[in-house]
């Protein structure tokens, strides 16, 4: 069966399903999954945008001896996500030897399982059980729930702001994050998988309304989303701008505008998260694979095409802005 990133309804628009393991790390020791370092496994390909903004929380907030990473192939396979022992994959899974695919963990988890097998997937290595595959969920928990394992300095009440997801500014985070994940974060794959030209035509012009209305955020002056604080709106926002110039503007036809060209303030936005390292312990740069990204949406776009999708004509802008007047 081939699998990829395809999902659509009826009417040509790329739909995509809820996610199915919904559980909670906490920092309450009484609970069914406490945070402990050590338990906690993340199975992901750090090619996709949702795993990415985990392995970025995992690494500003100092996890990374306290929960592993397994690592599968960079580019999704005919059945899905798999080890290959190839390009930074693990050869087979560790914790159950001889799985080589993540649709094993799936079904050993529920064997009447019939959604996506996506990543990130979170697991306990204790009770041997999935716990979220929610990736917002994973980096609100990584965000708060381990700071009893991680550095003094790295705990949320010692940032600047008060961590990824302070209390005095969540409701606009979450305002914030909810036209960002339609328009942007998942903007971006309504535009390259519509299957007929009027989803790519309805679903192109909220995209780039969303980035200049990002665009003109940054406008006062203000160094993250929510100010001097980075927050887990910024690492939402971060995994997809990351690879907007290298893939969703060249393979997934997100073609009117670029972030270098057109966007000056969200492309030093991204290069500040990117370079700098000392604030960010590399959490932005050392989790990106900028020459990996247009292989692996190349690649999903081809099964589209190959599966008999119409032809979308890309978007093109304007002669005013193409050629524009002397
Ligand atoms: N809601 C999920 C979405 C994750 C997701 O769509 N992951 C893609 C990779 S970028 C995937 O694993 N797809 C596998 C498939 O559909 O077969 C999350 O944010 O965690």
């Amino acid at each position: 069966m081939a699998t990829g990133i395809t999902y659509q309804s009826k009417d040509g628009k790329f739909v995509r399903p809820d996610s199915t393991f919904r559980s909670f790390v906490s920092s309450d020791p009484n609970s069914q999954f406490p945070a402990e370092a050590g338990r906690y496994v993340l199975y992901l390909s750090p090619s996709c945008p949702w795993a990415h903004r985990t392995l970025i929380a995992r690494k500003l907030k100092g996890l990374e001896s306290a929960i592993d990473v397994y690592t599968f192939h960079p580019v999704m396979g005919p059945e899905g996500w798999y080890f290959s022992g190839e390009e930074g994959s693990l050869a087979e899974d560790p914790l159950h030897p001889g799985f080589t695919k993540i649709r094993q963990l799936y079904l050993k988890a529920d064997p009447n399982y019939d959604g996506r097998f996506t990543v990130p997937l979170l697991w306990d290595k204790k009770t041997d059980q999935p716990v979220n595959n929610e990736s917002s969920e994973i980096l609100r928990m990584f965000g708060s729930e381990f700071d009893a394992v991680v550095p003094e300095h790295l705990r949320a009440a010692n940032q600047p702001n008060g961590g990824l997801y302070p209390e005095a500014l969540r409701k606009d985070i979450d305002e914030l994050n909810e036209w960002v994940y339609r328009d942007v974060n998942n903007g971006v794959y309504k535009v390259g998988f519509a299957a007929t030209q009027e989803a790519y035509n309805e679903n192109i012009t909220p995209l780039f309304a969303a980035l200049d209305r990002l665009e003109s955020r940054l406008s006062d002056g203000r160094k993250f989303l929510f100010g001097d604080g980075l927050t887990e709106a910024d690492v939402r926002l971060f995994t997809t701008l990351v690879r907007f110039d290298a893939a969703y503007h060249t393979v997934m036809q997100c073609t009117l505008r670029s972030i270098r060209h057109d966007y000056p303030l969200l492309h030093s936005w991204l290069r500040r998260l990117y370079w700098d390292d000392g604030r960010f312990n590399g959490a932005f740069r050392e989790t990106s694979l900028l020459d990996k990204y247009a292989h692996g949406y190349a690649d999903a776009r081809r099964r589209i095409v190959l599966g008999g999708a119409p032809l979308i004509v890309p978007a093109v802008p304007k002669e005013e802005e193409l050629i524009p007047k002397l």
